[in-house]
């Protein structure tokens, strides 16, 4: 269930293209604000999820080392120009109490909660947290990479550049070794 107004957008969108100067009842841009609504609708359904749902179902399996699901590959919005910005998370987390996820699960997470106006900076704490908060694991440790739109076709204009942002919480924000065997392991 959405709760996205589509025929909102489809009028907010009329309303831009005669703003730049373009005619919306030409041919090619009739059917586009009916697109843009059913494209918003699926780029922002992350509004409607909580990440931490995904952490409900635990397996009691008895394992208090390192897992890392790393490369999950993601597409977000930044909320400052609406435009997209994509890359890869990397998830670890050393479980704690046989509270052990499905792998999955962590990537749900990150599409969960990339897909809303969102900074960087955000998706990354915040899969951190809701991880830290249902499994109550020993540590977790979340690095997200990823290029901005809004940095490379229009304002500074710098393609290629990369944003590397982290979030890390229990034992591997206090231990070092545990940490670097994570960076190792990503290959940083
Ligand atoms: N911290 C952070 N900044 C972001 C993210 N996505 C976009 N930005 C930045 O948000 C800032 C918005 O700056 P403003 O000065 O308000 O807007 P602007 O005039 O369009 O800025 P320029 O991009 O420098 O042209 C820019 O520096 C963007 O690079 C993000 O995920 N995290
Ligand atoms: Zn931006």
């Amino acid at each position: 269930m959405s709760n996205v107004n589509r025929a909102q957008i489809e009028d907010a969108v009329r309303l831009i293209l005669e703003a730049i100067g373009e005619d919306p009842n030409r041919e090619g841009l009739l059917d586009t604000p009916k697109r843009v609504a059913k494209m918003y609708e699926e780029v922002f359904s992350g509004l409607n999820q909580d990440p931490k749902e995904y952490f409900e179902t635990v397996f009691g399996e008895d394992h208090e080392e390192l897992v890392l699901v790393k490369d999950i590959q993601f597409h977000s919005m930044c909320e400052h120009h609406l435009v997209p910005f994509y890359g890869v998370a990397h998830v670890a987390y050393i479980p704690r109490n046989g509270r052990v996820t499905g792998l999955s699960k962590l990537a749900r997470a990150v599409e969960a909660v990339a897909k809303r106006p969102q900074l960087q900076e955000r998706i990354t704490s915040t899969v951190a947290d809701s991880i830290m908060e249902k499994l109550e694991p020993h540590g977790v440790m979340v690095i997200v990479e990823a290029e901005h739109m809004c940095m490379t076709m229009r304002g500074v204009k710098k393609p290629g550049a990369k944003t590397v942002t982290s979030a890390v919480r229990g034992n591997l924000a206090s231990d070092a070794k545990a940490r670097a065997e994570v960076l190792s392991l990503i290959k940083y």
